[in-house]
């Protein structure tokens, strides 16, 4: 299934941060919906059921201890609203929707793209990833610095973490490495930057971006482009420079700029397999007058492909 077979998309916010250091993700996905996400997407031609937040997760009871997961803070909440954005997005997609994941931490991406991928091995596609993101999330427990649980969602979702996250969508590795590209990248901790050189994703530091242009690493990263292809975007936006966008809680100077960025989600949507996205990382105690909120709406509204090109099925 690629974008233009879906019904619309199927909004979904995770409103939380248990994942970060930073409070104030919890509030993202309302404060999206205030400055006009919802008119943004139909604005764009697309139908969207809003399928609301998902509750806080109630107390889960953990069969045994498993010694990876005590470096990580709040474990419990996170695998909870991971296990809750799991179940949520699988419903999206059963929908026949395209699902559009507010966070809500970056944590929730574990959740998330573990039913994407689930859903593409049970319809013989190939999941493809882009991260967009100023970090690596490739830490795992053993590596993190912090303990944040934001840290380390793509090194679960390559097979690396504690089980209950890393093998949630029912296989050892949700994405295999070399389907993954994580672009923008320009903080990396030593440990993860050891995982993943082990491990073998493909990473376009803004360095590079800066010397190959935002088009080439594009479609460097997006490769072949069969029917097969389902492409996931899991967009940070700490990707973005934070002079254009302030509010996120982990900020690092030196990204992309305005016109940089819509070039990246315009060769996206040019590419035509987006099938799921999440959009994560948004603080509105960050973003007093609203500014990163309503780039994030135009960026996404680009990065949705137009749908006259394959007539939506609705
Ligand atoms: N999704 C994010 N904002 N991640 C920030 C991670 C920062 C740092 N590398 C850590 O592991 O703590
Ligand atoms: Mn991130």
């Amino acid at each position: 299934m690629n974008a233009c077979d879906f019904r619309g998309i199927g909004l979904l916010g995770a409103p939380t941060g248990v994942g970060a250091g930073v409070k104030g993700t919890r509030h993202g996905p309302q404060a999206l919906r205030a400055n006009g996400l919802l008119e943004g997407l139909r604005g764009a031609g697309w139908p969207v059921t809003d399928w609301g937040d998902l509750p806080k997760p109630g107390k889960i009871s953990l069969s045994e201890d498993e010694p990876s997961t005590f470096a990580v803070k709040d474990w419990q909440q996170v695998l909870g609203w991971n296990l809750a954005v799991f179940n949520a997005v699988s419903q999206v997609l059963q929908h026949g929707q395209m699902p559009l994941l507010i966070g809500g931490d970056h944590s929730v991406a574990v959740g998330s793209v573990s039913a994407v991928a689930a859903h593409c091995r049970a319809t013989g596609k190939r999941l493809k990833l882009v991260w967009l993101d100023a970090h690596a999330d490739f830490n795992m427990p053993h590596t993190s610095p912090s303990g944040n649980a934001h840290g380390m969602p793509l090194a679960c979702l390559c097979g690396l973490g504690p089980p209950a996250l890393a093998q949630m969508a029912g296989f050892p590795q949700a994405v295999a490495p070399a389907d993954v590209s994580l672009i923008g990248v320009r903080s990396i901790d030593a440990g993860e930057q050891r995982l993943l050189q082990q491990a073998g994703v493909h990473v376009f530091s803004m360095a590079q971006i800066r010397q190959l242009g935002m088009h080439e690493t594009l479609r460097l990263a997006l490769g072949d482009h069969g029917p097969d292809v389902h492409l996931h975007v899991s967009f940070d936006l700490d990707f973005l420079d934070p002079v254009l966008a302030p509010g996120v809680g982990t900020p690092v100077a030196g990204g992309p700029t305005q016109e940089e960025a819509f070039q990246c989600v315009r060769h996206m949507a040019a590419f035509g397999q987006a099938g799921s996205i999440d959009l994560v990382e948004y603080n509105p105690a960050k973003d007093p007058g609203g500014m990163t909120a309503r780039l994030a709406v135009e960026l996404l509204q680009s990065l949705l492909p137009a749908l006259s090109a394959g007539g939506i099925r609705v």
